[in-house]
């Protein structure tokens, strides 16, 4: 049996460790969340803060994200109402003024408001925080609605990062999952964003898309290499159906399944490392010049819900519907529907949290293998406070994984291999805790290839 077929499974993608559908289902009430907060502000008052934006124009079909379908704008000013509420709720909460080292601005999609909303949304913000002098705010930008005026607006507010999302360049692939997007829209928002001065510029790009071909790839990889922007996120195509129903408007032959999905990403891979892309860890690629780069080279990476980071801080603030909050000993989770989400805010004046987890000691430990595995490509646990029984399992799963060349071991160390790279989330999964007392059903996570 080829690697591939022996580690292609449903395993957690480990955005958080629990990962989501393991968590104490109630939520920690409101106090016990702001008291878990303060404790921790008062360590470092950093934090990074997370905005979902949950709006979109139309459904793209392959999409797995919380995102409402609509055209009526009149949706806007409303939500970003609802949004400063709940950021006055934490602000009242909070015994220190919190300093912001990294603002991300997700969906949905951001640039459905109009720039004046987005910029009433920020000001709101910025009113009640300190920015970092080494801050990293960045937005996702739908090309086909991202305009100079939201570029300069954001610009104007401390923004310095965008991340385009293109997914593949073939108009037929386009149509096929209903997403209306040209190569010139995402060339000219790309230009927009480069004179208005955004100094890191990222593409999500997927492979195994209904019907995407290795020529796919090597087009997307070429149109990159005209573009330059600093960072790739390469993400397999997650196929959710039961979470995401629009998934099943395509055929399912045709997704790349197996062998032919492996050859869609290693053909990526080679061709980004060739063009001068580092393989950073799971997913992402970046030119070496980048701070993503420089701090996966320096052991400095973190990973928290929006992905790979720069910024090192044990909290994120998490605002609108399905965002979800870290106190490293806590995570919570908002409302995931609008309606809900705007009632628990504005309606009741509270924190609209349906769903939480408070980490055990055992768990933050795992956690931070896990994290060790994901950001530095190795893990080892000589010192007591290393130590867990998840250890003593995980060991005879990394014997066998060993043999197989994806990670060498010695007595209290774990390393990735060039080759174990792709299988990443495969060898943290040894570690999970809960995984192993309870396999989760066919329908909880997407196949890890
Ligand atoms: C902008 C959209 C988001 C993407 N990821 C997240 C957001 C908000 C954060 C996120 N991703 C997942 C979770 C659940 C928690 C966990 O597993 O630790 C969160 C909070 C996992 C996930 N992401 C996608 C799916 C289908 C799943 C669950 C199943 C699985 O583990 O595979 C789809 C998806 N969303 C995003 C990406 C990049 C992606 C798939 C590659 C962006
Ligand atoms: C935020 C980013 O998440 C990615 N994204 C959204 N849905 C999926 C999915 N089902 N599979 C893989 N990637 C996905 C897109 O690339 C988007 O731009
Ligand atoms: N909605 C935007 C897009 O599709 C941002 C990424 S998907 C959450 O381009
Ligand atoms: S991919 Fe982006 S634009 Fe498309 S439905 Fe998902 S969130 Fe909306």
């Amino acid at each position: 049996m080829t690697l591939i077929n022996k580690y292609n499974k449903p395993v957690p993608r480990y955005t958080s460790y629990p990962t989501v559908p393991y968590w104490d289902v109630q939520a920690p009430v409101q106090d016990q969340w702001l008291g878990s907060l303060n404790t921790r502000l008062a360590e470092t008052r950093d934090v990074s803060l997370y905005i979902h934006l949950p709006f979109c124009e139309e459904l793209c079909t392959y999409c797995g994200c919380n995102k409402r379908i609509t055209k009526r704008h009149e949706v806007e000013a409303p939500y970003i109402d609802a949004v400063l509420a709940e950021w006055a709720i934490y602000v009242r909460s909070l015994h220190l003024r919190p300093r912001l080292k990294e603002l991300h601005l997700g969906g949905g999609t951001p640039t459905f408001f109009s720039p004046a909303e987005l910029g009433r949304l920020i000001d709101g913000i910025l009113k009640d925080a300190d920015v970092a002098d080494d801050h990293s705010f960045g937005f996702e930008a739908h090309p086909n609605s991202t305009t100079p005026e939201h570029l300069q607006s954001l610009a104007d507010r401390g923004f310095n990062r965008v991340s385009i999302g293109v997914q593949d360049f073939n108009p037929e692939i386009m149509r096929l999952i209903n997403r209306r997007q040209t190569a010139e829209e995402v060339e000219r928002t790309v230009e927009a964003a480069r004179k208005i001065g955004y100094k890191s510029i990222n593409f999500d790009v997927i492979y195994g898309l209904p019907r995407q071909t290795q020529n796919d790839i090597v087009r997307s990889v070429v149109k990159i290499q005209e573009m330059r922007p600093e960072r790739i996120a390469f993400y397999g195509y997650a196929h959710v159906p039961w979470v995401s129903p629009g998934q099943r408007a395509y055929d399912e032959n045709d997704l790349p399944k197996g062998d032919k999905k492996w050859q869609l990403y290693a053909t990526g891979r080679d061709l980004l490392e060739s063009s001068g892309y580092e393989d950073i860890g799971l997913d992402h690629f970046s030119l070496p010049e980048d701070d993503l780069a420089r701090a996966a080279a320096n052991g400095r990476l973190h990973r928290n819900f929006m992905g790979y980071t720069t910024a090192n801080t044990p909290v994120t603030l998490a605002l609108g519907c399905s965002s979800i909050g870290d106190s490293w000993d806590t995570f919570v989770q908002n409302e995931k529907k609008v309606e809900a989400y705007t009632q628990a805010v504005i309606g009741e004046g509270r924190l609209p949290l349906v769903k939480g987890h408070k980490l055990s000691s055992e768990d933050q430990i795992v956690r931070r293998h896990i994290l060790n595995l994901m950001c530095k490509g190795y893990t080892e646990w000589y010192a007591e406070e290393q130590r867990c029984e998840a250890l003593g399992r995980a060991v005879e799963h990394w014997n066998d994984m060993a043999a197989d060349g994806i990670i060498t071991r010695s007595p209290y160390r774990v390393e990735v291999t060039a080759h174990g790279k792709p299988f990443l989330r495969n060898i943290c999964l040894p570690l999970d805790d809960y995984y192993w007392a309870r396999q989760p059903s066919a329908k909880t996570f997407s196949q890890s290839i």
